[in-house]
């Protein structure tokens, strides 16, 4: 999959820009705050339909301006596709090759983005790692996206329900509603989470080996909130699920909280049989994160039969010369790649021949030179 051309127009300090990305590496540089990242941002959105950062759509809209243009040109199997994004405050649109389409649509056009958020997958909080589990594993199945945004949901109204039960405004009859909907996708997220994870690991588990040349072996599990045994399939989570959730009625009630579910769930990290979120270094920790993004290119590949693109924003300099020079090597020639980076420390060497390196000041990009 390609990316052969970017229109911003009105997307966050751009007024208006036309962009031919490189087929290969793409480095974006420039000092800070001028623009670099929410060039990554507007790609990212014209595949996802939301940003990794902003919280709501207005963030991206051109301040003083009403509407936000995207137009992103991709070539995925000989097809060519014009995907159209149009952002008013409340109200946004897509249109593919001029047909308005719903979102979901575009799940198969993969995108791997990799941010200095990532970074704190093993150390972070488990909300963190849910982050992972939503944005990284989940979207290596097709059906997660669209059923994780009715969990999302279900999980908010069944809390308000609860709220109003609690202070007797509502009947605790009515949970029922919600209780069969929160079962069935909450079930088949944590099926779906499962079944990717069950061949995700082992790669990242190879990669990790490599990574460190054959020091370190890396473990990692899913811890649910529901007591899960190895294999399950969806509907035997779901009797799971609807059992235990019974259990804890009471003090849903009590908490207005829903206490059971994947939106509990977590991700245990080892690093040669210890956790590494108690005992990895931060050198440990950004090589962890490096072989999971790397594994998640790999099974996509695998899976789809093409590359994802890579986004790297602000991290290839997180990592040692060593590592960086890995993961290029990785990409170059298979994987468009799109780099940030206010520094870029003689890298382009490593990518030598292979990609373009790119200046952004104040809103606004120019090719430097061909690598
Ligand atoms: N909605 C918006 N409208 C106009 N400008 C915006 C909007 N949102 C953010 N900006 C501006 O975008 C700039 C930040 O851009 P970006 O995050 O891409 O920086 P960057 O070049 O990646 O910087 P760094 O190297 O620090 O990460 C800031 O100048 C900010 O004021």
């Amino acid at each position: 999959m390609l990316v052969s051309s970017v229109t911003l127009r009105n997307f966050r300090n751009y007024k208006e820009q036309v962009w031919q990305p490189h087929p290969a590496v793409n480095l974006i540089t420039g000092p800070n705050a001028q623009g670099k990242t929410n060039l990554l941002e507007a790609v990212y959105y014209s595949l996802r339909g939301r940003s990794f950062r902003a919280e709501r759509d207005k963030d991206i809209i051109r301040w003083q301006t009403e509407q936000t243009w995207l137009q992103t040109k991709v070539v995925y199997q000989d097809r060519h596709l014009t995907i159209e994004w149009k952002i008013k405050e409340g109200n946004k649109k897509l249109l593919v090759n001029g047909s308005e389409t719903p979102r979901n649509r575009l799940d198969y056009l993969g995108v791997i983005l990799f941010c200095p958020e990532d970074l704190s997958l093993v150390k972070g909080s488990p909300q963190e790692r849910r982050r992972f589990l939503d944005y990284d594993v989940g979207p290596l199945s097709p059906s997660y996206s669209g059923t994780w945004r009715q969990y999302a949901r279900v999980l908010t109204q069944r809390n308000t329900l609860l709220k109003e039960i609690r202070d007797r405004r509502a009947s605790r009859d009515m949970l029922e509603i919600w209780d069969e909907q929160l079962f069935r996708y909450g079930a088949r997220l944590i099926y779906l989470r499962l079944q990717v994870l069950s061949k995700l690991i082992p790669i990242a588990r190879r990669i990790h080996h490599e990574l460190t040349g054959g020091n370190e072996e890396l473990q990692a599990k899913y811890l649910s909130s529901l007591v899960l045994e190895p294999g399950l399939q969806e509907a035997q989570i779901y009797q799971i699920f609807a059992a235990a959730s019974q259990r804890v009625r009471q003090s849903e009630i009590q908490r207005c909280q829903t206490l059971l579910g994947p939106h509990r769930d977590d991700l245990a990290v080892l690093i040669n049989g210890t956790e590494a979120r108690v005992f990895g270094s931060q050198g440990q920790q950004r090589t962890v994160t490096l072989s999971f993004k790397l594994s998640q290119l790999e099974l996509w590949f695998k899976e789809y039969g093409h590359y994802p693109l890579l986004l790297l924003d602000d991290v290839l300099f997180e990592l040692d010369r060593r590592r960086q020079t890995m993961l290029l090597q990785r990409v170059l020639n298979r994987v468009q790649t799109f780099i940030t980076t206010s520094f870029t420390g003689n890298i382009e060497k490593t990518i030598g021949g292979a990609g373009a390196l790119w200046q952004v000041n104040d809103g606004s990009l120019t090719k430097k030179e061909e690598l």
